[in-house]
C-alpha cells in the first residue's frame, strides 16, 4: 500500500506520474543535447517563476506563448512519465524542469553543454510554501500540521528528499561554464538585474522594451492571473477544487509569520551545522534578512 509517496533509491517522489521503473528509465536513457536548457530546483524554490521568465526571454517579451500554452508543457517536468514522453524525441532546443537530486539524475547531462540553472531559496520559506501547497494537493503525502511538516522537512522525509542534500549535490557543479545558480531572493530583490544576468548566461539580448515586457508579464500578479501559469486548470484533479493557490504570496521571509521561536532556533542550528563548509554567498538571504527570528 502507498504511504503517500513513490520511493526510488530511498527518496520519496509524488504518487502521480512516477514509478521506480520509470525513474530508472529516465536516469539511464534520457539523452541531453547541447542546446537544451534545464531548470533545476528543490520544489517550492520559485521554479515556475523562472520557467515564466525563460519563456518570455525566448519569446522576446511577447506574452503570446505564456498565455496560450500551459507552463508544464513549455518546460516539461523531465522525471514524470508525461514530461519524459514529451521531451524524449522532441526536435530542436528543449526547455525542461527537474527536482531530481544529482545522484539520481540522467548521466548524459554531465557530458553535455546543456545550460543548467539551479534556483535556490531560503529553505525556511520553502518549508512554509511546501506545507501550504501539499495540504491542498492530491499527489504527495499530506501533513496534518505545520509542526509535523517541519519535522518531516528537517529529516528530509518530503518529496525529493533533504533540501540540504539536494543543494549540496547540485552546487558541486558550481564553476562549470554551463551552470548558473540564481536565488529566489535576488530575483525578488532586483528582478531586472537578475533577468539581465539570465540573458547573459543564455546568450540572449533583449531590447529595453522587450526586457520591460518580460518583467511585467512574469510579475506575481500577472502570473496569478494567467491560467496557463497559475495551475488553476489542475483544480479538481491534482489540486483541491477550492482551497489553496499555487500563486500563494510570492514574498521572501514569510516563514517569520509561521515559525515559533523554538522552531526558528532549531532550524538555525541545523542550517549552520549542515552548511558550515559551503560558501556563504550561496545563501544571500542569511545576510540580507535578519534570518533568525530569535535575533530580531
Ligand atoms: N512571479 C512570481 N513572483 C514571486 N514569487 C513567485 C512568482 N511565481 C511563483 N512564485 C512563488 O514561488 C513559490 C512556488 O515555487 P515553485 O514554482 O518552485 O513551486 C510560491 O511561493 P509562496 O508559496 O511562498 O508564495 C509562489 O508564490
Ligand atoms: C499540480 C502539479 C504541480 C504544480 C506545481 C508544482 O510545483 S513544484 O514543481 O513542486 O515546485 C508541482 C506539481
Amino acid at each position: 500500500m502507498s504511504d503517500g509517496y513513490v520511493w526510488f533509491e530511498g527518496i520519496p517522489f509524488p504518487v502521480v506520474d512516477f514509478t521506480p521503473e520509470h525513474m530508472r528509465e529516465v536516469q539511464e536513457n534520457f539523452v541531453f543535447k547541447d542546446e537544451d536548457v534545464l531548470i533545476l530546483s528543490f520544489p517550492k524554490s520559485g521554479t515556475n517563476w523562472l520557467i515564466e521568465i525563460l519563456s518570455l526571454i525566448y519569446s522576446k517579451g511577447d506574452p503570446k506563448w505564456i498565455q496560450s500554452v500551459p507552463i508544464w508543457e513549455r518546460s516539461p517536468w523531465l522525471e514524470t512519465m508525461y514530461g519524459y514522453k514529451t521531451l524524449k524525441d522532441k526536435e530542436g532546443p528543449r526547455f525542461m524542469t527537474s527536482h531530481v537530486p544529482i545522484h539520481l539524475f540522467p548521466k548524459s547531462l554531465f557530458k553535455s553543454k546543456a545550460k543548467v540553472i539551479y534556483i535556490i531559496r531560503n529553505p525556511r520559506d520553502i518549508l512554509v510554501s511546501g506545507y501550504f501547497f501539499w495540504i491542498t494537493s492530491n499527489f504527495v503525502k499530506k501533513p496534518e500540521s505545520l509542526e509535523q511538516y517541519f519535522e518531516w522537512f528537517i529529516q528530509g522525509k518530503v518529496v525529493f528528499g533533504s533540501w540540504f542534500d539536494h543543494v549540496r549535490g547540485w552546487i558541486s557543479m558550481q564553476g562549470k561554464e554551463n551552470f548558473l545558480i540564481l536565488s529566489y531572493e535576488e530575483l525578488k530583490r532586483d528582478t531586472r538585474s537578475a533577468v539581465q544576468k539570465l540573458c547573459q548566461f543564455l546568450g540572449k539580448k533583449l531590447e529595453p522594451e522587450e526586457l520591460n515586457s518580460v518583467l511585467q508579464n512574469s510579475s506575481f500578479q500577472a502570473m496569478k492571473e494567467n491560467k496557463m501559469s497559475n495551475y488553476s486548470m489542475l483544480r479538481g484533479w491534482l489540486l483541491d477544487q477550492k482551497n489553496g493557490s499555487f500563486m500563494r504570496k510570492g514574498i521572501s521571509g514569510d516563514w517569520k509569520n509561521y515559525f515559533t521561536v523554538a522552531q526558528a532556533e532549531v532550524f538555525d542550528k541545523i542550517f549552520q551545522e549542515k552548511t558550515a563548509d559551503l560558501p556563504r554567498e550561496l545563501f544571500p538571504w542569511e545576510e540580507w534578512s535578519n534570518t533568525s527570528r530569535s535575533q530580531r
